[in-house]
C-alpha cells in the first residue's frame, strides 16, 4: 500500500514544517493540533513560506494555492481514520506521545505507518503503546523543516523492513537526505548537539562570558551559523530542556545534567523564539 494521505498531530514549529514538505511533494495532509487556533497559526507560518518562494520566483502563485489546497485543518485525531501515515510532532513528553500513539492505533487503518518526530525519546517504548510495534519508527526532521536536509531514520526493536524502506522513500520523495541511526536516548543529532547547547549554557550561568560573547565565538571562531544559545532558543528551551532530561535519564551519567539556568527559564515561561523571551527578546 502506497503512502498517499499523510496526518501530522502538532502544528508547532515542527509540524507546520513537515505539513508543508509533504503537500509541496504532492501528499494530501490533515493538519492536526489540540485547538484550531494553533493549526491556523501554523498554516500561517506555511502561507508565509510558501509566498516568500512566489516572490523569488521559485513557485507561481496558483502553485502555492495548489499546495495550500492539499492541507486540511484539524482538531480531532479521528481524522486519522483516513491516514496511511500520521507523522506525531507534539511536545517532547513521553507521556503524551504514549497517550497520542495509544489513541492513533485505535482510529488509524490497520495499515497506516505511525511515526514519531520525537528528537530524543525511545521509539520502542512509543511502539510499545500500540498494538502495531512494526508499523512504528522514528521520522526526525530537522528545524527550519523547510530548510535542512536531514531526516534521522530511527528503528523501534520491532520496526518491519518494509516500513523502513517506506519511511526513506517518502523522505527522498519530500527532497530530504535519510540517515539511519540506531535506538538510543537522543539518537545521533541531539546527543551531541545538545550537550554543546548545555555546556553554553553552563557557560553563560557560571559567568564566563555575555550570552552575546559566547554565541559570537561560536559563530566566528566554529562558523556555525547560529550560535548555541540563540539556537536554543530557536529550538525552543523547553524542548532542549526534555532532550537533557531523556539523556540524563537514559544514560544516568551526570555529565548529561541540565544546566540550572535552563530550568529556571523554562519554569519562567522563557521557552525561546516562539514564546517572545528566551535568552534573547524576540518581538
Ligand atoms: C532539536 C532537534 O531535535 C533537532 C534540530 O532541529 S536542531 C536545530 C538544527 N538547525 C540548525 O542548527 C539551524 C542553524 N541555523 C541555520 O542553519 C541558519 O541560521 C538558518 C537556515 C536557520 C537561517 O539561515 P540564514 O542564512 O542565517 O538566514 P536567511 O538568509 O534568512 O535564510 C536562509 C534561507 O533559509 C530560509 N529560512 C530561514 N529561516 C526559515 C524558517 N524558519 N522557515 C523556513 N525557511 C527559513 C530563508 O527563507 C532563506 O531561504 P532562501 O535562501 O531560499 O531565500
Ligand atoms: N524544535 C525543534 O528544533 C525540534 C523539535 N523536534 C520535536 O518535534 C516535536 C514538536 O516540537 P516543536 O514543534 O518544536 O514544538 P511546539 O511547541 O512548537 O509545538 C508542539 C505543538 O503540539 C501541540 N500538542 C501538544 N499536545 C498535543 C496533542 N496531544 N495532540 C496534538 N497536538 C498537541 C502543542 O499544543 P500546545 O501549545 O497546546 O501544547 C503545540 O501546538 C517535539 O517532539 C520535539 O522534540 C524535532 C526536531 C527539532
Amino acid at each position: 500500500m502506497k503512502v498517499e494521505k499523510i496526518m501530522v498531530v502538532g502544528a508547532g514549529q515542527m509540524g507546520s514544517g513537515i505539513a508543508q514538505v509533504c503537500a509541496q511533494a504532492g501528499y494530501t495532509v490533515t493538519l492536526n493540533d489540540l485547538k484550531l487556533e494553533f493549526v491556523e497559526r501554523g498554516l500561517g507560518v506555511i502561507n508565509k513560506n510558501l509566498s516568500r518562494n512566489v516572490e523569488k520566483g521559485r513557485l507561481s502563485a496558483d502553485e502555492k494555492e495548489e499546495i495550500l489546497s492539499r492541507i486540511t485543518p484539524s482538531t480531532s485525531l479521528q481524522d486519522a481514520q483516513a491516514a496511511d501515515l500520521v507523522i506525531e510532532a507534539a511536545v517532547e513528553n513521553m507521556d503524551i506521545k504514549t497517550k497520542v500513539f495509544g489513541q492513533l492505533d485505535e482510529l488509524a487503518p490497520e495499515h497506516a505507518i505511525l511515526a514519531t518526530n520525537t528528537s530524543s525519546l525511545p521509539i520502542t517504548e512509543i511502539a510499545a503503546a500500540t498494538n502495531r510495534p512494526e508499523k512504528v519508527i522514528g521520522m526526525h526532521f530537522m528545524n527550519p523543516v523547510p530548510v535542512m536536509k536531514l531526516v534521522e531514520i530511527i528503528r523501534g526493536l520491532a520496526t518491519a523492513d518494509e516500513v523502513y524502506q517506506e519511511i526513506e522513500d517518502i523522505t527522498k520523495r519530500i527532497g530530504k537526505v535519510p540517515v539511519e541511526v540506531n535506538d538510543f536516548p537522543g539518537f545521533v543529532s541531539n546527543r551531541i548537539l545538545m550537550p554543546m547547547i548545555n555546556e553554553a549554557i553552563y557557560t553563560l550561568y557560571e559567568g564566563v562570558a555575555t550570552k552575546e560573547a559566547i554565541d559570537e565565538v561560536m559563530k566566528l571562531g566554529m562558523n556555525h551559523p547560529m550560535g548555541p544559545l540563540t539556537l536554543a532558543d530557536f529550538i525552543g528551551l523547553d524542548t532542549c530542556l526534555y532532550i537533557m532530561e531523556t539523556l540524563h535519564e537514559g544514560f544516568g551519567d551526570t555529565k548529561y545534567r541540565p544546566c540550572p539556568l535552563l530550568r529556571k527559564y523554562v519554569k519562567a515561561g522563557w521557552l525561546g523564539k516562539k514564546s517572545g523571551r528566551g535568552f534573547y527578546v524576540y518581538e
